[in-house]
């Protein structure tokens, strides 16, 4: 099978020293300029990695590990951290921590790759790490109170290499009431994203729908609980980094808490394709959540492809080249797989008591190729799929029967599955029955979590690796196996596709039944050469540099987000104060997105009844002059405002206009070339017919193509090659101007637009006191250029001049000032024509 060749293997990055120089020196460049940065990391993950336990009395009692959570299989070993075995027991935790004797804090499994490579960072920067402690395990179970004493005890646990770090790690707890912290993590973590991001529909795993309401506000309670666990302990110019799923809404909350925090956000597990993602009842909330980072990463190119996919259906957000742009504020997408800390498994997997095991397990299987695999037994791991395959190789290579075993180990998941544990049992059985005889078992199946030592062992003596997950964020183990072969027999490797990994290890073999003959009558040079490949990968790209390109990536965007302009919110009682001040007010409103809200069809954006009566009311005010300055044409703005006669109009972007007071438009656009028109709607046809959904709207001088009700990736990608194709090859000999509009295309005479319009009436009204323009869109920005101009020439001072867009306060525009919503804005027109104070002076 061949790759996606839309998920390219991450090219060689720069060694760890390098990124730690490159790190250093965007630190460098920051403070010359002025940002502050802390030099401290927070990071938030659903865990800990420490395990509490109290100890009420009973000596007898000793803490049960909790059972780990969802990892790779590797972490249910002592870790490939390599942490020292004297740490996991209470007792040295006693020593090593210096606590109260009640209590016990030891170093909490899993997650290694995470936190090896956190804790990396420790060599260059402060770290503080937020987590939930777990459930807190009593001996024996007691009532406890003493959440504020556990707290100070996690602030200053010493995890077992803390020691070695340059710079101070601490830990904050955050607090979940049982209920919550079930329902987050065992309901909607475990029964509806987890499955879901593993292609896994719920109907699949379970017959009972997911709890959906309870367990989704126990998640929008955890989650709060971290971003405000966060706030308490940020400083500004902290970088914060929240990991995976546990935590997808974390980083919306905390950007309410605090606006200006640089948030990164790592999505440990695949993303799935928009159209499994758009099952979930809630996805527009968990989209959001995430968006609140300003960056947002993913092992692969293709999550985080599904990722920006599911941002523009879903959400009808739109893609901009580096990440997803909502108004003008752009959140970074990107992708960094996860590696090991090669050079730890490299020293452990050299550990004295290994050599014995791998001399056993020779002798045990003296003569025979033997075949490993280890995963969780976890449906998404897809071991009775490898089952069947082996079946099938044995099936069509007779040859190999009775000379090759199969050992599979597998790691209790966080909830039993007593159906996948017999299935499995069963197919092993049938196996064994089927192809081995009284002195030969083909399968040797261990459902138990097994030490370190014999896990390396068992990768060092392997002939073949399988590990073969339906669905897999990363997967780490394989990256131990390649560092285990590289002294002992450089074994080769089969991968599943559906791996995060897999884009990265090409030189691992793919497909299952005839991949396994193939791999075990490998040559030994072709052995060799991937093995040299694979081994250059596990070593390169580790949990260290990926740690350390999260930490570039975050840096580098801090320019822009520290550059980007904020525009300030409309001062709406300044503006009330300078509009009864004057003797004459100019008003200039666009219409679309500004007085009405954008809609699917433009037929159906007819003016609310505020937007009516602030219209009304305005334009009774003889000290008022008011026009709507539109890209809609006359016959739009004549039926729905016409009525309203002592409002003037301008259309299609300024080719008309309508006098306040008169019934007739004159056409600014008479004299000019407008031949084009027929070209343009040729080239929008041709584009129409390629794009279901699309349409064109033709106006008297100009004409607009629209994709909204498009496939919304299609649509874009066929209004970026029509543009393309209108500004290189019409544009240049034609007098046109093609706009980029609100999910259209519109093209124009050059020689007009809403600035000019804007200039004629700021000239032809030359004694206005007061001047309110508001627009949402690109069209609308040359009216605000041109009061940034003229204003000066009539010398009106910039507390006259209230140029307001429409959108978030960080959208690049020329506007002194914005609001959020067509509403706000006519919520502001309200407060000026009527006698109550306005909203913001109640
Ligand atoms: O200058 P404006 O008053 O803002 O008008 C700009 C264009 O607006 C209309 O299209 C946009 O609004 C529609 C209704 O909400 C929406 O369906 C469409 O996707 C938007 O592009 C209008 O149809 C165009 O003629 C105007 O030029």
């Amino acid at each position: 099978m061949t790759l996606d060749a839309r998920d390219p293997p991450i090219p060689l990055i720069e060694s760890l020293d390098e990124l730690r120089v490159s790190v250093d020196r965007l630190e460098r460049e920051h403070a010359a300029k002025g940002v502050t940065l802390s030099g401290r990391v927070i990071h938030v993950s659903h865990y800990l990695p420490i395990v509490a336990a109290l100890n009420t009395g009973d000596q007898s009692g000793v803490p049960t590990p909790p059972k780990t959570p969802d990892r790779e299989p590797a972490d249910a070993l002592e870790g490939p951290t390599g942490l020292s075995p004297i740490a996991n027991t209470p007792d040295a935790a006693l020593a090593l921590n210096d606590v109260s004797p009640r209590w016990t804090l030891t170093h909490r499994r899993g997650h290694s790759a995470m936190h090896s490579g956190i804790r990396s960072l420790s060599a260059t920067h402060e770290q503080v790490i937020i987590g939930w402690i777990g459930a807190i395990h009593l001996h024996p179970p007691t009532p406890i109170n003493s959440e504020l004493l556990l707290d100070q005890k996690v602030a200053n646990y010493k995890g077992p290499d803390d020691a070695l770090d340059a710079k101070p790690v601490s830990y904050a707890s955050v607090w979940l009431d049982d209920a919550t912290a079930h329902d987050h993590y065992e309901g909607y973590c475990k029964a509806t994203l987890w499955p879901l991001f593993h292609y896994l529909l719920w109907q699949d795993v379970t017959t009972e729908l997911p709890a959906e309401d309870k367990d989704w506000n126990a998640y929008v309670r955890a989650n709060e609980a971290y971003a405000k666990r966060v706030a308490e302990v940020y400083k500004p110019g902290d970088l914060v980094w929240i990991h995976d799923y546990h935590c997808l809404l974390v980083p919306r909350f905390l950007r309410q808490l605090i606006p200006d925090a640089y948030i990164g956000l790592f999505v440990h597990t695949p993303f799935p394709s928009s159209e499994v993602f758009r099952c979930l009842p809630r996805r527009k909330e968990i989209l959001d959540g995430m968006l609140g980072a300003n960056l947002v990463c993913f092992q692969t190119y293709s999550y985080a492809r599904h990722f920006s996919s599911s941002c523009v259906r879903v959400c009808g957000y739109e893609s901009a080249p580096s990440g997803i742009d909502i108004q003008g504020v752009i959140t970074t997408v990107m992708h960094c797989p996860v590696g090991i800390d090669a050079g730890r498994v490299e020293k452990d997997s050299h550990r004295p008591g290994i050599a014995p095991k791998m001399e056993t397990l020779r002798n045990l299987y003296q003569g025979k190729k033997i075949i490993v695999g280890r995963d969780k037994l976890d449906v998404v791991k897809g071991i009775l799929q490898k089952m069947r395959a082996f079946e099938k190789f044995l099936r069509d290579y007779p040859q190999w029967r009775g000379k090759v075993v199969m050992i599979q180990v597998t790691s209790p998941a966080l909830s039993d599955s007593p159906k996948l544990e017999r299935q499995l049992s069963e197919i092993v059985a049938h196996i064994n029955g089927e192809y081995g005889s009284l002195d030969f078992v083909p399968v040797h199946h261990y459902h138990q979590v097994i030490k370190k030592d014999e896990f390396y062992a068992l990768l060092s003596v392997a002939d073949l690796a399988l590990i073969t997950p339906l669905r897999d964020g990363m997967n780490t183990t394989c990256m131990e196996y390649v560092i285990c072969q590289e002294k002992t027999k450089k074994s080769p490797l089969i991968l599943s596709e559906f791996m995060g990994i897999s884009p990265n290890m090409t030189h691992a073999l793919q497909g299952v039944a005839s991949q396994i003959n193939y791999a075990l009558t490998m040559d030994e040079s072709e052995k060799a050469s991937r093995q040299t490949a694979l081994y250059d990968i596990a070593r390169t790209h580790t949990s260290h540099t990926w740690a350390a390109v999260l930490l570039k990536m975050l840096l580098s965007l801090i320019e822009n987000h520290n550059t980007a302009r904020k525009t300030p919110e409309l001062d709406r009682v300044l503006l009330k104060s300078k509009y009864l001040s004057a003797k004459r007010r100019l008003i200039m409103l666009d219409y679309d997105g500004t007085l009405t809200p954008i809609v699917k069809t433009p037929s159906m954006a007819v003016p609310p009844l505020p937007t009516l009566e602030a219209l009304e009311k305005l334009s009774k005010d003889p000290r008022n002059i008011v026009y709507i300055i539109s890209g809609r044409d006359g016959v739009f703005l004549d039926q729905h405002l016409g009525h309203i006669s002592q409002i003037g109009f301008s259309a299609e972007h300024g080719c008309f206009v309508k006098e306040r007071g008169t019934s007739t438009w004159v056409n600014l656009s008479e004299a000019l070339d407008m031949s084009w028109m027929s070209e343009v709607k040729e080239i929008f046809e041709y584009y129409t017919e390629r794009t279901t959904g699309s349409f064109i709207e033709m106006k008297k001088s100009s004409i607009t193509w629209h994709f909204r009700a498009s496939d919304p990736e299609w649509g874009l990608f066929q209004c970026k090659q029509c543009l393309d194709l209108l500004e290189n090859n019409v544009a240049p000999k034609r007098p046109i101007e093609v706009l980029v509009g609100k999910m259209n295309l519109e093209v124009r005479p050059v020689a007009i637009n809403k600035g000019e319009i804007a200039k004629r009436l700021l000239y032809t009204y030359p004694d206005a006191e007061f001047v309110f323009c508001a627009g949402d869109d690109k069209t609308d920005e040359d009216m605000f250029r041109a009061l940034g101009t003229v204003a000066v020439e009539l010398f009106l001072s910039s507390s006259q001049v209230f140029s307001t867009s429409v959108g978030l306060s960080s959208k690049k525009t020329l506007a002194s000032w914005h609001v959020t919503s067509p509403a706000e804005i006519v919520d502001a027109l309200l407060g000026l024509c009527n006698d109550s104070p306005s909203r913001s002076n109640l």
